[in-house]
């Protein structure tokens, strides 16, 4: 069993990278974000309002939420319905911090991430092969423990131009600033619970400002396999 904790800011490639990294060892991948999302979601459906701190965390324990771990197709639903397009709305992406920002949903969500981890152990989607886990507090709250773990950072502009060209299809300078706020403003909310802008002892920053997305993941899998040898090698 091994366990990858890959934390970052948004646009720093945690997704795409980690999801990469998960399919070439063969591994689970847990996209922790999308867990935020969802229980924003199930508020905003279940009519709770999300400054109610109290029924917010009410709502989010009682969430019937399923995470998907295969790295070729990751889903979520609710309730048994596929929510992987609505949980990535401008809507949803400019409120998540007000849930992320809960403690105890925090502590909720912390719960059943721990859960999906351990369960890798033992069996889950990689029959025991392990995880790679990635969001904002996976290295430092989640999964301190984990075998090898990674902060992936990128220049603000380079964080700006990404997210740009996926919401907006362009990184023109309209398009860039219809993009701070999703980017900055909810960056810096969430780094008020969170540490994952700089790295703490023992985790390995890569900063893939100037890396092309098949160079980043190469970066990763190479402090994979220098800190856990034993981890299954990648597939080509
Ligand atoms: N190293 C990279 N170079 C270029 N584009 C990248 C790189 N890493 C990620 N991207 C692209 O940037 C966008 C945001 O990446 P994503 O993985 O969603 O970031 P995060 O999960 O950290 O918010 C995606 O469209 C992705 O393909
Ligand atoms: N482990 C985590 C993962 C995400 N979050 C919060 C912070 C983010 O604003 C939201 C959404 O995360 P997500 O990784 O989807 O964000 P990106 O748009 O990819 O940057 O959830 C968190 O607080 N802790």
């Amino acid at each position: 069993m091994v366990t990858i904790a890959v934390d970052g800011p948004s646009g720093s490639g945690k997704s795409s990278v980690s999801r990469a990294v998960a399919a070439r060892l063969g591994l689970a991948y847990l996209d922790t974000g999308a867990m935020y999302r969802a229980a924003t979601l199930w508020c905003v459906r279940t009519d709770v309002a999300l400054d109610d701190a109290d029924a917010v965390a009410d709502a989010v324990r009682a969430m019937p939420l399923t995470s998907g771990l295969d790295p070729a197709a990751p889903t979520v639903s609710l309730d048994g319905t596929d929510v992987a397009a609505a949980i990535r709305t401008t809507e949803v992406s400019s409120t998540v911090s007000k849930v992320a920002t809960n403690l105890e949903v925090r502590a909720e969500l912390k719960r059943r991430q721990r859960a999906i981890i351990d369960d890798e152990a033992t069996g889950g989607f990689s029959g025991g092969r392990g995880i790679v886990a990635e969001g904002r507090d996976i290295t430092t709250v989640v999964a301190p423990d984990a075998d090898a773990r990674v902060l992936l950072t990128a220049s603000e502009e380079a964080r700006l131009r990404r997210r740009s060209l996926e919401v907006h299809g362009a990184a023109d300078a309209a398009a860039v600033a219809a993009t701070r706020d999703q980017v900055l403003r909810r960056d810096r909310d969430d780094s008020t619970v969170s540490q994952f802008l700089q790295a703490s002892d023992g985790v390995v920053t890569i900063d893939s400002s100037e890396l092309d997305l098949d160079q980043t993941v190469a970066a990763v899998l190479a402090v994979v396999e220098q800190v856990v040898p034993e981890a299954p090698s990648a597939r080509a």
